[in-house]
């Protein structure tokens, strides 16, 4: 731990997340993560050890949400800021869209470390679309991550499958197996996955195949007890009890209060059934349904508006009319009123969610002294256990849970039992200040133990005239036609020192060289070698030995090697350098790639493994890609990623051509890059080779010689 106190980069991309009057329940996107992650935040901020935290979220510009979301640093404490970074398109976008723009998400992330001065000595992700912005970071950066799923994308692909979704169905519109590839990646590269229960670990997090037990932390998250306690007497006279009221005959009976996103896995519907169907029960209590902000059912997003469509479809169906309460609209600040006002009803929280991976909802309940009856599938288990304040149901019995409600809301001395353990477990197991003690503790282990490799030394540019950079794949894209290489190599000559000239090689430094000579072409500035294993600068060719280093990290060539060689189809070509290993792949006889990897990660193998021209397979370190050297080289000059001009032909470029990096496809690019044409920042050029490399820069007016600095002399 340095002297500075630790600066933390908290990472959580979707939803809409600001310091104030959090938008609980407004989508599918804003619930119970964005609690937690502001909540974090504000907790790590005040622990003496930690000097600052930047919770990194995407900037959003859309006129049907607030302009707050577009605000790029909002402080939430005197030491932590929401940092809203400026990727993909400007206007809010659900979740699952997310993916092609996390790149550049990661790049803006750079870009604000740089502004900052300080590279962050912890990232910890959030979910699996900040899992894979975190992973790329921690490896540019060489420091730690921390990941917490929140929400996992295999269990909610099989509960999609259990309500019969075709896989087809669930991919195009979860874009699941990029979810699950990040989350895999995040528990491959993340020095500790923190999780909020047992429960979770064991049946969710195990069924990844990079759960490593040991690296497994359960730190269960903690609720502003500042905002629910017990009822304090004057909830007769909140504004909540009048938006109740308005629904019901008989206000004064118990308040059997629901409170979640309107989501399918909060399973409402059976709730609803549970009360409509049971007589006594309605004769003795009211139920009030909390389900997220609405302005228009019918304009809402599919899931929430089935949800709710369902719910007053059963409404209708047992005529709950004068029973059942149901609120368009509420602030954050109501929350903590609806909690008091049952608890002094002497009602009763249920939580009957299908699975409930932690269940922030059941500690704000016991905080404020409400008994609860909940799913016994996930995160409950764990809270009703520590809190004994009350029942577990199975989720799809709706009678079970119908009799459960009634013994709650009709056995007064049991009643009160609970809402006192209820009281005393949350104050005991679930404030912020136990889970940010635990946190830092957990932190100055991983920083302790890590590797003191230094993080990327952000210092100005080594070659301190170039201001942008040409970087150009070697084979088929900068070479291939003398003509065109020889007008593009005078171009970037005429363009002076201001533009530098880099070229990324899938073969070692020598042959790359070789070739180079062969081909007329002067010393580059930069050369990545081996598809991003190795990176050399200057006329000297200097080694980054701290890119090798970098990239070392759980890299088994021996390992990989063995297993490979059982793989049919698949056939050794070279093996020629420490970090990269070819093969020669038969797309008909060898397994599909997906298949390779989770073999290799099976076995506890990890590598970047890069298929091209349908032919070639190649194993690099999980850290090395030319993308990830490009933008490892991008930060050590301090050039930001819109600076850099990146041209490639194949398979393996494409992570060099994605993100704020401008990329060029040249017109003979082989046919995997077909799926990049429309992609933001990437251009497709008619010309081949060098002449393609050319139309890219002049597309982009690249050489264009930029304003240049108006120095004062100049203004007088
Ligand atoms: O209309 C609403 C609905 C919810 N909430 C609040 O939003 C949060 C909901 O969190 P939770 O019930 O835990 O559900 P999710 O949004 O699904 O949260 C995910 O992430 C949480 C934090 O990790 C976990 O507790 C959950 O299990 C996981 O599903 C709570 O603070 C609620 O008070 C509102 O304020 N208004
Ligand atoms: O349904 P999914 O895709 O698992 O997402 C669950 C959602 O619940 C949340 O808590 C909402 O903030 C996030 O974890 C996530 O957006």
């Amino acid at each position: 731990m340095n002297n500075q106190g630790l600066y933390i980069a908290l990472i959580s991309v979707h939803g809409l997340i600001r310091g104030h009057n959090l938008e609980l329940g407004r989508d599918a996107d804003t619930g119970g993560q964005t609690t937690y992650v502001v909540e974090l935040a504000r907790a790590l901020a005040s622990h003496p050890e930690v000097a600052r935290v930047d919770l990194l979220t995407r900037r959003v510009i859309d006129p049907k949400v607030s302009p707050d979301y577009a605000i790029p640093l909002e402080p939430i404490a005197p030491n932590a800021n929401i940092v809203r970074l400026a990727y993909g398109p400007r206007r809010y976008l659900r979740k699952e869209v997310l993916w092609p723009y996390l790149d550049s998400m990661a790049d803006q992330a750079l870009q604000h470390i740089r502004e900052t001065g300080r590279v962050p000595d912890i990232i910890h992700s959030h979910y699996a679309d900040a899992g894979y912005v975190g992973t790329r970071l921690a490896g540019l950066l060489g420091v730690p991550l921390i990941h917490t799923g929140h929400s996992l994308g295999r269990e909610k692909r099989r509960r999609l499958l259990d309500r019969n979704l075709e896989p087809r169905q669930i991919e195009k519109h979860y874009n699941i197996s990029e979810r699950i590839d990040a989350e895999e990646m995040a528990m491959d590269v993340a020095d500790r996955v923190i999780a909020s229960t047992r429960q979770e670990v064991e049946e969710q997090y195990s069924l990844y195949d990079n759960y490593h037990p040991r690296r497994m932390r359960v730190i269960p998250p903690g609720t502003e007890l500042s905002r629910f306690h017990p009822p304090t007497g004057t909830e007769g006279n909140s504004r909540v009890k009048g938006m109740i009221e308005r629904f019901l005959t008989n206000p004064e009976k118990p308040l059997i209060l629901a409170l979640s996103r309107a989501d399918e896995r909060k399973n409402i519907q059976t709730l609803v059934r549970a009360y409509g169907e049971n007589k006594q029960l309605r004769d003795t209590a009211n139920l009030l349904v909390i389900a997220g902000n609405r302005d228009d059912i019918g304009s809402m997003e599919r899931g929430p508006r089935k949800v709710l469509t369902d719910l007053l479809l059963l409404i209708d169906r047992y005529d709950l009319y004068g029973q059942v309460a149901y609120p368009k609209h509420h602030h954050a600040d109501d929350v903590p009123d609806f909690y008091r006002l049952a608890a002094e009803s002497h009602g009763v929280f249920v939580n009957p969610a299908l699975t409930e991976p932690f269940g922030l909802t059941l500690i704000e309940a016991a905080a404020s002294g409400l008994p609860v009856v909940a799913t016994r599938d996930g995160g409950p288990r764990d809270i009703v256990g520590h809190c004994k304040n009350g029942l577990l149901v199975d989720p799809l019995d709706s009678d079970r849970m119908g009799e459960a409600l009634l013994e709650a809301v009709s056995n007064r001395k049991q009643w009160e039992c609970w809402s006192d353990n209820g009281i005393k477990g949350a104050h005991r197991y679930y404030s912020w200040h136990s889970h940010v003690e635990h946190y830092v503790q957990e932190v100055g282990i991983v920083l302790d133990k890590h590797d003191k490799a230094r993080p990327v030394q952000l210092r100005t540019s080594r070659l301190p005239t170039i201001e942008r950079l040409v970087v150009c794949d070697l084979n088929d894209t900068l070479l291939g036609d003398p003509t065109s290489l020889r007008d593009l190599l005078e171009a970037l000559e005429e363009a002076g020192d201001r533009v530098g000239f880099g070229v990324v090689s899938g073969q070692h430094l020598e042959s790359t060289l070789a070739v180079l000579d062969e081909w007329g072409v002067q010393r580059p500035d930069l050369v990545v070698t081996l598809m991003g294993s190795e990176v050399y600068y200057g006329n000297r060719m200097v080694e980054d030995h701290g890119w090798r280093k970098h990239i070392d990290y759980r890299w088994d060539p021996e390992g990989l090697r063995q297993a490979m060689g059982d793989i049919p189809g698949v056939r050794l070509q070279a093996a020629d350098r420490d970090h990269k290993i070819d093969y020669f792949i038969d797309p008909d006889t060898a397994p599909p790639v997906r298949k390779i990897i989770r073999y290799l990660r099976n076995l506890d193998l990890h590598a970047n493994v890069v298929y091209s021209h349908e032919r070639f397979l190649d194993l690099l370190p999980i850290r090395a890609s030319k993308g990830l050297a490009l933008r490892y080289v991008a930060a050590k000059w301090g050039i930001s990623p819109q600076h850099i001009l990146a041209a490639g032909d194949s398979g393996n470029d494409i992570e060099m051509l994605r993100g704020d990096i401008l990329g060029v496809v040249v017109g003979n690019h082989s046919h995997e890059l077909e799926r990049l044409r429309g992609e933001p920042g990437i251009y497709f050029a008619e010309a081949h080779h060098a002449a393609g490399v050319l139309e890219g820069l002049h597309h982009y007016a690249f050489l264009e010689a930029r304003q240049p600095p108006v120095t004062l002399e100049e203004d007088e």
